[in-house]
């Protein structure tokens, strides 16, 4: 589905990818981990070229997107739903009209359609409540909320989240995990959700890679990640408390 062969990105002096090279493949939950500055939202900026490889492609599909333009990369770029950090809701604009506003800016869905593909969307997220409320009056959880019934609403493929539980408390972070793997297990959609949560990563990663310096140091599946032999991964893990096998599943039990 996603496919980065030997992308490699300078910014300003600094080689931020190293010939980066792994694949996504259709609904799969991808988790993208790695200390600050490691080069996880410089990835996911090339997925929908708000960065272009100096070296390297980035396939969607059989959409090659890093070379895309016009109209071509209009459409590659319809096939995902966003939530990234900061692309915050329109605070003039009431929950109804924020999540409104792909439909009529992109299509050309009567009033009732609109209303109907909007209270759908906010019902599966559990926030029909606060359609007629501003962003204002929300806590930060039912703002993320919110912004993820607006990166759904147009029926993407692939939704892509940085930072989807950042600033928000570890109930209300479950929360948006399990609403990440119902949009996974009900409408198949492929996911790649970068964060520093590691235990969200755990939870909903059917893979996790960790980056590195611009580099891969591990693509495995949650199990195998945790048995890493990689050093920088250990020490990863052991800085979230994450140190044995038997800790996490039991972490799991309990948010089951
Ligand atoms: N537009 C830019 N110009 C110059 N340098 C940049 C730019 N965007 C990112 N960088 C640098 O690239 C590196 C990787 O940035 P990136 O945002 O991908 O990190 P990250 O792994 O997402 O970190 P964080 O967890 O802090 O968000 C950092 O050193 C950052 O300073």
């Amino acid at each position: 589905m996603i496919k980065f062969e030997n992308v490699t990105k300078k910014l300003g002096r600094k080689t931020v990818l190293d010939g980066v090279s792994f694949e996504v493949p259709k609904g799969e939950t991808f988790v993208v981990v790695g200390l600050s500055g490691a080069g996880k939202s410089v990835t996911l900026k090339h997925m929908v070229q708000l960065l272009v490889p100096d070296s390297g492609t980035v396939r969607i599909g059989d959409d090659v997107i890093s070379s895309a333009s016009g109209p071509e990369l209009a459409r590659i770029r319809g096939r995902f739903g966003v939530l990234f950090q900061g692309a915050a809701l329109l605070q003039w604009l009431t929950v109804f009209e924020n999540v409104a506003l792909p439909l009529r800016e992109h299509t050309k869905m009567s009033e009732e359609e609109i209303e109907k593909t909007v209270l759908e969307k906010l019902s599966l997220l559990n926030m029909q409540e606060a359609v007629d409320k501003y962003p204002s009056d929300l806590s930060g959880g039912m703002q993320k909320r919110v912004g993820l019934a607006r990166a759904i609403v147009m029926n993407p493929e692939i939704i892509l989240y940085d930072e989807p539980t950042s600033g928000l408390d570890p109930v209300t972070s479950r929360l948006i995990d399990g609403l990440i793997e119902n949009l996974r297990n009900e409408l198949g959609i492929t996911s790649v959700v970068v964060t520093h949560d590691l235990h969200s990563a755990l939870a909903i990663g059917t893979r996790i890679m960790m980056i590195d310096g611009g580099r891969i140091v591990e693509n495995a599946t949650p199990e195998e990640f945790i048995e890493s032999k990689n050093e920088t991964v250990q020490r990863f893990l052991e800085s979230q408390y994450i140190t044995r096998r038997g800790e996490w599943e039991k972490g799991m039990k309990n948010h089951a």
